[in-house]
Parts: C-alpha cells; sequence; structure tokens
C-alpha cells in the first residue's frame, strides 16, 4: 500500500486494550512486527488470540490504544481498504457458492467471499492465480469445486487465496486446524517456502499447538487472559517456564531440527497408564 522503506514497521500495537459487553478481552498489548519477521501468536483456548488477529487484520478498532497496520492507524484510514491489503486467512472464513480453487484464490483480489458477476478479472490476474495454484500444488485440482475440497486443499487454497493482492502482512489464523499429520507437514512446508517465494512479507499465526509452528517461525507473543506473557524472538520465548505461565499447566518445551514440540507431565496418582493398559491385557 505504501512505499515504505526496507526493515519499517508492517504492524505496531501500542498499549491496546479490547472491552466487550463490559469485559476487557485484550489489556495492554504491544506488538511490533517488521517486514521479514513470522510470529507466533500462542495462547490457550480463550485467551485472546483470535480477538488480536481481529485488530491486526483491521477488521475491529482497539478500545484503547493504537493500532497501526501497513502504516496506516486504525481510525484514521478506510478499513475495507486497509483489508485488501493484509492477508487474512481465517478458518471462519466461508464460501457458500460451488466456486472453483481458481475462483476462490480470484476472490482474494475483491476481498470478498463470491465473484461478483460485475467484476472481470484482467490477464495478468489470472495468470497470477493460475501461477499460485501452481505454486500450491493445486494445479491437478484447480477446476475441482469448493464443497468437494479436502481440509488440507482448502487450507491451502485460503493461503494461495490471500498471497494473490501480494501482501505486505499474511495473518494466519489456525491454519493447521482439521488436517492429518501428513496435511499437516506439507503445509507447514509450503507456509516455510513463503520465506524464499515472498522474501519481504511478515506473518502472524496463530496456533494452540507448538508443533503446528513452522521452522520459520521467527518471533513469537505469548499472551494469557488477554495479556502478554513474554514477546520477542522465538528462541528466547518459546520456553517450559514461558509456555508454563502462558497455559496455565506444566509442560515441557523441546526444540530440535527446527521445530518445536510439547510435552505435558501426567499426575503419578494412576501410575502409568501404559502399565496399567498391560496389567489389563495380561489375563
Ligand atoms: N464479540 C465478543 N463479545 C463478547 N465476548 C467476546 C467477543 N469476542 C470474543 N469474546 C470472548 O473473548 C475471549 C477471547 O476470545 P478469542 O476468540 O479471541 O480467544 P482465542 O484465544 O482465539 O480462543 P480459541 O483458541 O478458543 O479460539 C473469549 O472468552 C470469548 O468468549
Amino acid at each position: 500500500m505504501n512505499d515504505r522503506p526496507m526493515g519499517d514497521q508492517v504492524l505496531e500495537l501500542d498499549d491496546v486494550s479490547f472491552r466487550r459487553d463490559g469485559r476487557e478481552i485484550i489489556s495492554g498489548i504491544s506488538l511490533s512486527v517488521k517486514a521479514r519477521e513470522h510470529w507466533a501468536l500462542l495462547g490457550a483456548n480463550g485467551a485472546g488470540k483470535s480477538t488480536l488477529m481481529a485488530l491486526c487484520g483491521a477488521v475491529n478498532h482497539p478500545s484503547s490504544g493504537t493500532v497501526s497496520v501497513l502504516g496506516e492507524r486504525l481510525g484514521r484510514v478506510e478499513m475495507k481498504a486497509l483489508r485488501r491489503s493484509i492477508g487474512h486467512v481465517n478458518p471462519r472464513h466461508q464460501i457458500l457458492a460451488p466456486l472453483t480453487i481458481r475462483q476462490v484464490v480470484l476472490t482474494g483480489l475483491t476481498g470478498s467471499n463470491e465473484l461478483s458477476p460485475r467484476w472481470e478479472p484482467t490477464h495478468a490476474e489470472l495468470a497470477k492465480a493460475d501461477a499460485l495454484v501452481e505454486q500450491f500444488g493445486l494445479a491437478p485440482k484447480a477446476g475441482l469445486r469448493w464443497p468437494t475440497l479436502s481440509q488440507g486443499e482448502r487450507g491451502r487454497a485460503l493461503i494461495a487465496r490471500a498471497l494473490i493482492s501480494s501482501p505486505e502482512l499474511l495473518l494466519l489464523d489456525e491454519p493447521c486446524t482439521g488436517l492429518d499429520i501428513a496435511a499437516r507437514e506439507q503445509l507447514l512446508e509450503t507456509i516455510d517456502d513463503l520465506a524464499y517465494t515472498h522474501p519481504r512479507m511478515a506473518s502472524v499465526l496463530v496456533t494452540h499447538h507448538l508443533e503446528e509452528l513452522p521452522a520459520t517461525t521467527s518471533h513469537a507473543l505469548l499472551i494469557t487472559a488477554g495479556q502478554a506473557v513474554a514477546a520477542g524472538r522465538a528462541a528466547e520465548v518459546i520456553t517450559s517456564e514461558n509456555i508454563t505461565a502462558a497455559f496455565g499447566h506444566p509442560i515441557d518445551v523441546e526444540y530440535r531440527h527446527e521445530r518445536w514440540t510439547a510435552r505435558t507431565g501426567r499426575s503419578s496418582r494412576h501410575g502409568s497408564h501404559r502399565r496399567h493398559a498391560e496389567e489389563v491385557a495380561v489375563p
């Protein structure tokens, strides 16, 4: 949207709070995301991750504090126009019409969930949609219609849709939900590849599961009950101590081969579940 110099802020939240129905859902969160950074937003169910993403995606205004997206301050800019410059992959995105994958990708240009009969894509836009369909391994299925697609194919199609407007900011809200382990790994590889195919783009990815963090994750913000627990470089933030605090439960975090895993200790009250299962199995 703006012709800003390299290294500039893509997203800046300053002491942001968000209230609904007399309740503070987000409290005093600050966040600064620069071009080329890939942030993870981690927190338990109900911590406020989607609410925070709605602020980052220019869907909602903060109740207090300031949010600037791509150099534009929310409250001083037309939100709909700003949203077209942000790639927002939202699990609640609904596609009701039986569009083909190629058509779904094209709806990213109009920011809608249907193709407008009055809108005709240019040759360049059609070529870009086809290139994205190819990049996301969907070319053999480009003509298939949305209701027939698997969860993994839909996930990849929605990321391609978000990228067609060449956004400087990509927001991914739980992109791995509902995927089997192979589909999850393929999607994470696709997300990792974006660091090479879209090198300037910044991203924020929401998940509850450390196993769903792409290897290219560079930074993390941990939240609990709408407040920041820790923020900064992923290697320093995604630790057993911080994750335990964010989720309110003892969790061991391991980092190997550029990926994170989490394990939680079980209560010794019932002894080993495996031993119990073996005892039950022996006649
Ligand atoms: N418009 C709203 N009005 C009232 N309460 C809301 C509204 N939106 C969200 N909430 C509440 O704010 C809290 C945070 O919701 P949010 O969806 O942001 O959490 P989350 O971290 O994304 O959760 P999950 O991981 O379960 O998706 C929840 O308790 C939710 O019920």
